[in-house]
């Protein structure tokens, strides 16, 4: 089975989880692609979803998806969305589709994060991922000198503006042991618009997609 068809199966068995008449919150990258295909199979007993990006706006409208203003919601009951590393925590490193930061925003309003991941995207430590920072154009090298201070090697992703109009610092060789206390660390560096440390708002539930079935996390 490829890593495609892991991400797939973890996507698609998201669906049972999906209260019916509400609102859902989607997430953003390729695994979520087939989440989004998914939620279009149930598409007239949803009341619309919000999106985490412009690119899951794009895939969700597309094929018939209300997408709702975030700030018109109180709150909604679930955000599924993927990961590029998770620990036996549920906290997460993301961002690697760049959309960290209003992903991060949609979480805080759900009342539950489901996470939908192929198995390679388990680990021990987070960390071996370049954890992604976005950061106000302008504060780049004051925020990649700080990063460094943390023993962390920030790398400037080139070629990416965020939907926010921001870069992204790639920060290399961090084991990250306490994600809870550098997820804090992190943001109080000024000109740090958010970090894909996922720790404080982690995943509730994990669905993870393998050769030999989904796995679910409680
Ligand atoms: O955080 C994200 C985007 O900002 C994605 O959830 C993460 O990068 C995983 O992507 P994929 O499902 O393509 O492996």
């Amino acid at each position: 089975m490829t890593q495609d068809e892991m991400k797939k199966n973890a996507a698609w068995a998201a669906l049972e989880y999906i209260p019916r008449h509400t609102v859902v919150g989607v997430g953003t990258g390729s695994t979520v692609n087939h989440f989004i295909d998914a939620l279009a199979s149930i598409k007239t007993e949803i009341k619309g979803a919000v999106s985490s990006s412009e690119q899951s706006t794009i895939r969700l409208k597309a094929l018939g998806i209300a997408v709702l203003d975030l700030n018109d919601i109180d709150s909604f009951s679930v955000y599924v969305d993927g990961a590029d590393e998770i620990n036996a925590q549920k906290h997460m490193i993301k961002g690697g589709g760049a959309a960290l930061t209003r992903e991060k925003i949609v979480a805080a309003v759900a009342e539950k994060f489901i996470c939908i991941v192929d198995s390679t995207k388990q680990v021990e430590v987070l960390g071996k991922f370049p954890l992604p920072v976005e950061v106000i154009p302008m504060a780049a090298s004051h925020v990649a000198r700080q990063l460094s201070k943390l023993g962390g090697k920030p790398v400037l992703r080139q070629g990416v503006t965020t939907d926010n109009g921001n870069v992204i610092l790639d920060v290399h060789q961090l084991a990250i042991t306490d994600p809870l206390q550098l997820e804090q660390q992190i943001n109080n560096i000024v000109g740090v618009v958010c970090n894909g440390i996922f720790a404080q708002r982690g995943a509730d539930m994990v669905l993870v997609g393998a050769a030999s079935g989904t796995q679910v996390i409680r």
